[in-house]
């Protein structure tokens, strides 16, 4: 919580802050797919976005910028480990200052990039939320606002496919990206949802925090999920409120499908998990 009111309050300081006193993160090199910029207000020059595939885990990385800020202040969601170096490259090409590194959960099937990107830029703050029980620079709490430049993403918790996950949601308000973006993690996928049979999941948390947190958003908003097996790229809340397979159903009818799901544990499990607790190096952030 303390982390994340110095970000509510004084978000523009902490970039002042980051690039002037601490010298902090500074960019690196290249390539990613060349998505259109996604929102049509005002306010869309502001927002750089593009949605980058590691194609291993079926991973969406997400990367948003404040091209109108001076700074160009960016931020990755859920980046992958595999896939840093396209990232970064990419940041670099665009003239970007990546700030901020964060996951929507501790993922299971991937090691995240957060540690790999603290190694590479100096001064990238890793975000996680608190529940997450994980190691993070800053570890955020429902209500918080992550800041960068002039934009921000509110944080809303929405625990069932692990205890500690959140939808990060672009701010509501005139001056921010129209209509609203959703980064739901494994929360809300297309067409489907994270399945919730490990790491504290539970299928009754996941139908109420999609029902209370996602679906409460107007229908334009976006969503953009964490992972997509079968070739989507993005919905909105009007699409999966109408056609989700499983989150159209009643909650019984959900917790039935949710208990005959058969998955197979990922491959990466093992691995994956200890490592994220800790941004996905052993202790990366006592280096960095
Ligand atoms: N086969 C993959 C893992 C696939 C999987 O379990 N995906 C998760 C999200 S990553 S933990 C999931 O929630 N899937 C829901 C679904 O309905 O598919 C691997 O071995 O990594």
């Amino acid at each position: 919580m303390l982390q994340l009111r110095f970000i509510n309050r004084q978000s523009l300081l902490v970039l002042d802050n980051l690039c002037t006193k601490k010298g902090v993160h500074f960019t690196i090199p290249r390539n990613g797919s060349q998505m259109p910029i996604t929102t049509t207000s005002s306010s869309t020059k502001k927002l750089l976005f593009r949605q980058l595939f590691e194609k291993d885990s079926s991973t969406y990385t997400y990367l948003l910028a404040d091209v109108s800020h001076p700074q160009k202040p960016a931020l990755l969601i859920d980046p992958v480990d595999k896939t840093v170096d396209r990232d970064l490259s990419l940041i670099k090409e665009l003239g970007l200052k990546l700030i901020y590194a964060m996951n929507t959960h501790v993922h299971a099937d991937h090691v995240t990039g957060t540690g790999l990107i603290k190694s590479k830029v100096s001064g990238v703050k890793s975000i996680i939320s608190k529940a997450s029980g994980s190691k993070a620079d800053l570890l955020i709490e429902p209500g918080d606002k992550v800041s960068f430049g002039d934009l921000f993403l509110e944080v809303r918790a929405t625990p069932g496919h692990t205890l500690g996950c959140v939808t990060y949601v672009t701010g509501d308000g005139p001056d921010q990206p129209q209509p609203r973006m959703a980064f739901t993690g494994d929360t809300l996928l297309i067409r489907g949802c994270g399945r919730t049979d490990f790491q504290g999941g539970s299928s009754q948390q996941l139908y109420n925090s999609v029902h209370s947190q996602i679906f409460t958003l107007p229908k334009d908003t976006f969503i953009y999920p964490a992972h997509d097996y079968r070739g989507f790229t993005v919905s909105t809340v009007g699409e999966e409120m109408l056609y989700n397979p499983r989150l159209t159903k009643d909650e019984e009818t959900f917790e039935g499908i949710m208990k005959n799901l058969n998955l197979s544990y990922p491959k990466m499990m093992d691995v994956a998990v200890p490592a994220n607790m800790v941004c996905g190096l052993q202790d990366p952030i006592s280096k960095a």
